[in-house]
């Protein structure tokens, strides 16, 4: 979507273009605030030369893309419902400027915090901090990214099913100078990664956990634009979460971390399929987001169970 070249514009032609996208945005319900973030994004402004619109005043601003394009894009955002991390071609994820397209779920801001309980549920064994960490379902590649920040001599190991994705992915590694410390994989959750079974300190997940028959009454911005793979979670949302219960121990090592994210009102049901699993400790930990829903399940592999 972005375009090398300069697309130059007045200031005064940027600032006409706001105001009516602006009011477009009140009108169909869109917060008014993404037209700033976008310009952000593609014209390079800052939040103080939009607050102030002193950008007004500039004989000339380069954009990413021809202003026709964008105006046609953000028709798209409003009449559509497109995302407008898919217009931007980015979203901002903890510290980094990841790429998105819609071959890949925008990455959101709670799922930010799993990377925070993988460095927590580490801290007991500094071991855990290093060798092998897998990002099964890595999508974007954004938790791969956080996993590469924070554990520094750890390699780790991002798999997923869609090549769509995992191209995205690499880019995103690439960009972010982490690329030498991640290894991509294509194939289903833990099969590529056969040849490492019982060596993982640890595995981080936000699989699809929407149940089927829900995926069609979400926001239009989701059902219309993100990839049904990576919301679709079966019958009862839980066919993944179900699957990466029952295979993990086989590659976590003793002591390994178990943690992925889920939707409101599965924390009953993730919690007793790990207690029942009987490879897994008994402190099941259940945390919520900041909206106080809980949303992620941590446990960790049996010592005495190691396979
Ligand atoms: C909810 S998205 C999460 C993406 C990214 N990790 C994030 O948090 O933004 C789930 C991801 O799982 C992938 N996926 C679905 N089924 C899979 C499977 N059987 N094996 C590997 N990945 C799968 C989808 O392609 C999608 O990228």
């Amino acid at each position: 979507m972005v375009d090398k070249q300069p697309n130059l514009v007045s200031g005064l032609q940027l600032w006409q273009w706001r105001n009516a996208a602006i009011k477009a945005a009140i009108a169909t319900d869109v917060s008014s605030s993404e037209v700033d973030w976008l310009l952000q994004e593609v014209a390079g402004l800052d939040r103080l030369a939009l607050r102030l619109e002193s950008f007004k005043d500039s004989y000339a601003i380069a954009l990413k893309l021809p202003l026709e394009d964008l105006e046609h894009l953000w028709q798209r955002r409003l009449n559509d419902r497109l995302p407008v991390q898919y217009i931007a071609g980015v979203t901002p994820w903890r510290q980094f400027q990841i790429a998105v397209s819609n071959a890949v779920l925008i990455p959101r801001p709670e799922t930010e915090y799993l990377i925070d309980l993988a460095v927590a549920a580490s801290l007991a064994n500094p071991l855990l901090q290093q060798g092998h960490w897998a990002d099964l379902g890595t999508g974007s590649g954004a938790i791969a990214l956080g996993l590469a920040d924070v554990f520094r001599t750890a390699t780790i190991h991002a798999v997923d099913c869609s090549s769509d994705a995992l191209a995205i992915a690499r880019a995103n590694a690439l960009n972010s100078g982490l690329a030498d410390r991640i290894r991509f994989y294509q194939g289903s959750w833990w099969e590529p990664l056969e040849l490492l079974k019982g060596q993982f300190s640890g595995m981080v997940s936000n699989p699809p956990y929407i149940p089927t028959s829900t995926v069609s009454t979400l926001q239009p911005e989701v059902v219309d634009h993100e990839p049904h793979l990576a919301l679709d979670g079966g019958a009862d949302g839980l066919d993944c979460i179900r699957h990466l219960i029952d295979i993990s121990p086989a590659y976590l090592r003793p002591g390994g971390v178990w943690l992925i994210e889920m939707m409101a009102g599965q924390a009953d049901a993730v919690r007793e399929m790990l207690l029942n699993q009987g490879s897994y400790c008994n402190e099941v930990e259940i945390h919520a987001d900041l909206a106080g829903i809980e949303r992620f399940a941590v446990a960790r592999v049996l010592l005495n169970r190691y396979k």
